[in-house]
């Protein structure tokens, strides 16, 4: 079995998870949170932290979620049917990070590291994105004893595989994807998709091709199209197995807040 095909086994690709007026409204919650609510994160564009904050020792000071993610519409209960977070600790997740991404904006090859449950569930609104799963370069293999020894050079630039995420899809990291693999997005402002599922300047296949939920993909007269991306925002959901015990008083009072 190919590395592709193996590392496939462990993503799930969910088109249509939220509908049109569930991605417009929460599109309207995200635009709207208070300047102060943004955090510029490591490595990566803005970003929103929901379920609370995490301590230098990977404990969550847990949090309430916003009704938008918890009611309308039911994005936790929504993905703990999944049966995703099944295993993990709290059977569900606890923690969601937004990211907005502008036009030619992305987030470079990363681990997300061992502070989460090793699944990520995340939801795709406003723009697609193409992701790209990477592996570090095997010991033995012809480029090694090309590359020059630093951190940088030791991912593999092909990725072993490539999501198209749709807008209002889900898309759930599980297994050795999520804990040997890196991912990432290519900072672009558009994307050349040809009508057979590849990306034409990469040279690389789409590996959700028959599974995407609109046809706006494949219905089109020319070979090869340039999508341009518009501004996307990422809701990233994950369980933190380890979380810090709030005084019930505390929490009664962040609620009412
Ligand atoms: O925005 C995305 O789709 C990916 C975000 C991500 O990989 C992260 O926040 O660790
Ligand atoms: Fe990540």
């Amino acid at each position: 079995m190919s590395a592709a095909r193996t590392a496939l086994d462990a993503v799930y690709y969910i088109p249509h998870f939220v509908t049109i007026e569930e991605e417009e409204y929460l599109i309207r919650k995200i635009q709207g949170s208070p300047l102060h609510a943004w955090k510029q994160l490591k490595n990566r564009s803005n970003g929103i932290i929901s379920g609370g904050e995490l301590t230098p020792r990977n404990v969550l000071i847990p949090k309430p979620f916003p009704s938008y993610v918890e009611n309308f519409p039911p994005l936790i209960s929504r993905v703990t049917a999944t049966h995703a977070f099944e295993g993990s600790p709290h059977h569900a997740p606890n923690h969601i990070l937004m990211n907005e991404y502008l036009p030619g904006q992305g987030i470079m090859p990363h681990e997300d590291g061992g502070a989460y449950y090793p699944v990520v569930a995340t939801l795709s609104l406003g723009s697609h994105a193409l992701f790209h799963y990477y592996q570090y370069y095997q010991e033995g293999s012809p480029d090694v004893s090309d590359r020059r020894d630093t951190a940088a050079t030791s991912i593999d630039p092909n990725p072993v595989a490539t999501l198209l995420l749709e807008p209002r899809s889900l898309v759930i990291t599980t297994g050795s994807l999520y804990k040997c693999h890196l991912h990432g997005i290519e900072e672009r402002t558009n994307d050349q998709i040809t009508l057979d599922g590849r990306l034409a300047d990469l040279g690389v296949a789409i590996d959700n091709w028959n599974q995407l939920g609109s046809e706006q993909w494949k219905c089109r007269r020319d070979s090869e199209a340039v999508v341009p991306r518009t501004t996307r925002y990422s809701l990233t959901c994950r369980d933190i197995p380890k979380v810090a015990a709030v005084a019930a008083g505390s929490l009664l009072g962040a609620m009412r807040r």
